[in-house]
């Protein structure tokens, strides 16, 4: 009986949150003459974020460290129709960079309407190894450059009521093994842009935080990485840039994508947290693992 009132419980939140959501319709000319900055731009799912964002139209500046990289995608947001595509090769691991970016599309575009933080720093798939200063490497690059280039764009976003798009992953909301310095960056994102969010409100602040849980996708990266240890399959990473400007684009409080899984082993972490922890063991086939490093 508990069990059908549970039930009830879920469908009943499950269709008000759909028919909620229902009326945002996501459309391209949303981008248009957006200024829009996306780090982690030179390959994997940053670069086809900028893409997307060159097909519709928009104002882009592109960073990573990579500057061939970043050159032949700038030439292809061009070519693809980008108002303005331009970038700026740089680490990271450093906050004076992390704010030097943001100056650049300050003087590029003479304000800024979203934020893409993408990029991750140089880790290792593998079990952890006790390097706690590669822990506190990663968070510089992961985390406070997110916190750093927020804090140095809010002007500018508050001027255009516009948007902070994170993202994260199913690693930055479930523990997951083999990730656990990369994890703890993702985990901590979550704490540090969620709770600005309920500040932001608070505040009558209209600046939207969007927080994307994502999947594992078939990037370059990734699948040289994971190769045969993951069972899954990597999802599309052209799909999975366009969920992420969609999301933005329409304020969502978070993204979920690949939905079935994100949103389901979100619901039984917190319903049966020992069926997810067996079902994600399963996924995991360490007949072929051997650390990476990413
Ligand atoms: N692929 C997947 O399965 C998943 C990815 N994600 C998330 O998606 C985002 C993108 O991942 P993905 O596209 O796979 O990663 P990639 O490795 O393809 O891209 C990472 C980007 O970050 C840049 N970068 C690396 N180190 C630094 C640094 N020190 N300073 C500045 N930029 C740096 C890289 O360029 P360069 O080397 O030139 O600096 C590159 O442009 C990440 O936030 C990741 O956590 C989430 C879940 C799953
Ligand atoms: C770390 C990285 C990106 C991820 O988040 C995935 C990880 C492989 C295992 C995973 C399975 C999932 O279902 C969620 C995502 C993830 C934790 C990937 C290995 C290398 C990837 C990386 O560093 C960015 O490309």
């Amino acid at each position: 009986m508990a069990l059908l009132k549970a039930l009830v419980v879920f469908t009943g939140i499950f269709l008000a949150v759909y028919f909620y959501s229902a009326g945002d319709v996501f459309e391209p000319a949303m981008l248009k003459g957006k200024r829009v900055i996306v780090t982690g731009a030179s390959s994997g799912i940053g670069e086809q974020m900028a893409y997307h964002l060159a097909k519709m139209g928009s104002h882009i500046l592109i960073t990573a460290r990579t500057e061939e990289k970043l050159k032949k995608v700038v030439a292809q947001c061009t070519h693809l129709g980008a108002a303005s595509a331009h970038y700026i090769a740089g680490s990271m691991d450093t906050m004076t960079f992390a704010k030097l970016v943001v100056h650049k599309a300050e003087n590029l575009f003479g304000g800024l309407d979203m934020l893409i933080l993408n990029h991750i720093g140089h880790t290792y798939f593998g079990y952890f190894d006790g390097n706690i200063d590669h822990v506190r490497d990663l968070l510089e690059i992961n985390v406070l450059s997110y916190a750093t280039m927020t804090v140095a764009a809010l002007p500018m976003l508050k001027k255009s009521n516009g948007n902070v798009v994170v993202v994260s992953s199913v690693a930055g909301k479930i523990g997951l093994p083999l990730t656990v310095p990369y994890s703890t960056t993702k985990f901590a994102l979550d704490g540090f842009f969620s709770s600005l969010r309920m500040e932001f409100i608070q505040q009558n602040i209209d600046v939207s935080i969007t927080l994307c849980i994502i999947s594992y996708i078939d990037t370059d990266s990734a699948l040289k990485t994971v190769s045969g240890v993951i069972q899954q399959p990597a999802a599309p990473k052209e799909e999975c840039a366009l969920e992420i400007i969609k999301g933005g684009a329409l304020r969502k409080r978070e993204v979920y994508y690949q939905y079935h899984a994100t949103k389901i082993p979100l619901l039984l972490r917190d319903w049966a947290p020992e069926l997810l922890q067996s079902l994600l063991l399963k996924n995991y086939n360490m007949d072929n693992f051997q650390r990476k490093e990413v």
